[in-house]
């Protein structure tokens, strides 16, 4: 099937290709009951059960399509929409500088919207340094050599340090993009950790979760230039508004049910004050009464990251029976 003239009257939604947000991705859309069969190789796929059209992409490319609002809806990591932004301006910039600059260029809709964080990909993008050289400070790399696949924000990033010690002062009036940098940066496409040990960069900006990367490259960082984590986004003019409410609805259930279980359990009327201060719930717990007389059941959600000091606590006040379920979706909390 030609896909491509199927596209007519679908919301097209860019999931990535590949990479760190491929499988929770999917995950979500699992979850949110999007369904589709994408073809080997294809990098467009029709969902089944609702006019959408998923588009298959490099995170870094996402916001590019989003923000040209080429594709309605995007999955991209946060670190990536400020690199298309941060390029975004240095374009704008050149232009201005050439004097190709319009009026009506300041009129068109572009970039994106953060329609919700998704709670995966956390990871940071950060100044590294040989863990055995002499730089201690950003500054300390102003007129080195740095490698880095986000150019742009590692361009404002020493523009900044660098009109700091100059003893300018960055405002509107002295934009970061479009000086000539002392500080060079090269662009690399990957594998950016290698770049020290190989004479390439005398430092990197790079993406660290957990810091093996940066530790077996004998690296080690100085700053952070940005924190980071996966994002939904939208573009500023969505073809369907109705549609986008509708999924992003749906993915918000599938990460509260993520993030949260239920918690029940049964407790004196006398120690319900103490209890529901433990687990007051997303809005408030549910209590019914018990044919016991004097004992109430209390349910309530509570943060899976916080489970195990609510259940002592819980148990602390006197609550017996108390089961912990999952939630398997959510809507409306
Ligand atoms: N180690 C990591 N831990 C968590 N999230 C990460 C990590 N590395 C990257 N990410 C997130 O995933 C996004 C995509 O990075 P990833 O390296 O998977 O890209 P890719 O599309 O496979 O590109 P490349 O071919 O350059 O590796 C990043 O922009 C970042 O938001
Ligand atoms: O702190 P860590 O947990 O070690 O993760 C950091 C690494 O993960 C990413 O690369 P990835 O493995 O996705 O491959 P890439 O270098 O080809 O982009 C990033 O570019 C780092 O190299």
């Amino acid at each position: 099937m030609d896909l491509v003239n199927h596209l007519e009257g679908r919301l097209l939604f860019a999931v990535p290709k590949k990479g760190r947000l491929l499988s929770a991705s999917l995950n979500l859309l699992e979850g949110a009951d999007i369904q589709f069969r994408r073809e080997n190789r294809l990098d467009i796929a029709l969902v089944k059960n609702l006019p959408i059209a998923l588009v298959f992409l490099p995170a870094a490319d996402i916001p590019t399509f989003v923000g040209e609002g080429r594709v309605d809806l995007g999955i991209t990591g946060f670190d990536q929409v400020r690199e298309h932004d941060a390029g975004v301006r240095a374009l704008a910039q050149a232009r201005r500088q050439s004097g190709e600059w319009t009026p009506e260029e300041d009129a068109k809709p572009r970039g994106c919207e953060t329609v919700m964080e998704l709670g995966f990909g956390a990871c940071r993008l950060q100044v590294q340094v040989p863990a055995k050289g002499e730089y201690v400070d950003g500054k300390d790399l102003i007129g080195k050599n740095i490698g880095t696949s986000f150019v742009h924000l590692a361009e404002e990033y020493f523009s900044r340090l660098e009109l700091e010690q100059d003893g300018l002062a960055n405002g509107d009036a002295t934009p970061l993009t479009g000086r000539k940098l002392r500080t060079k940066i090269i662009e690399l496409s990957g594998s950016v950790e290698a770049a020290c040990a190989l004479g390439v960069a005398d430092g990197i900006v790079d993406l660290v979760e957990s810091g093996e990367t940066m530790k077996a490259a004998g690296l080690k960082a100085i700053d952070t230039v940005v924190d980071s984590s996966a994002i939904l986004i939208r573009s500023k003019a969505p073809s369907n508004q109705a549609l986008v409410d509708l999924i992003a609805a749906r993915i918000g259930g599938v990460i509260t049910a993520q993030r949260y279980v239920l918690c029940q359990y049964n407790i004196p009327r006398t120690s319900l004050p103490e209890a529901t201060k433990i687990t007051p719930g997303k809005r408030a717990p549910t209590i019914t009464s018990l044919e016991e007389e004097g004992w109430v059941a209390v349910s309530a959600m509570v943060e899976k990251k916080r489970l195990a000091p609510v259940m002592d606590d819980l148990a602390s006040v006197g609550a017996t029976d108390i089961l912990v379920l999952d939630i398997h979706n959510t809507r409306g909390s």
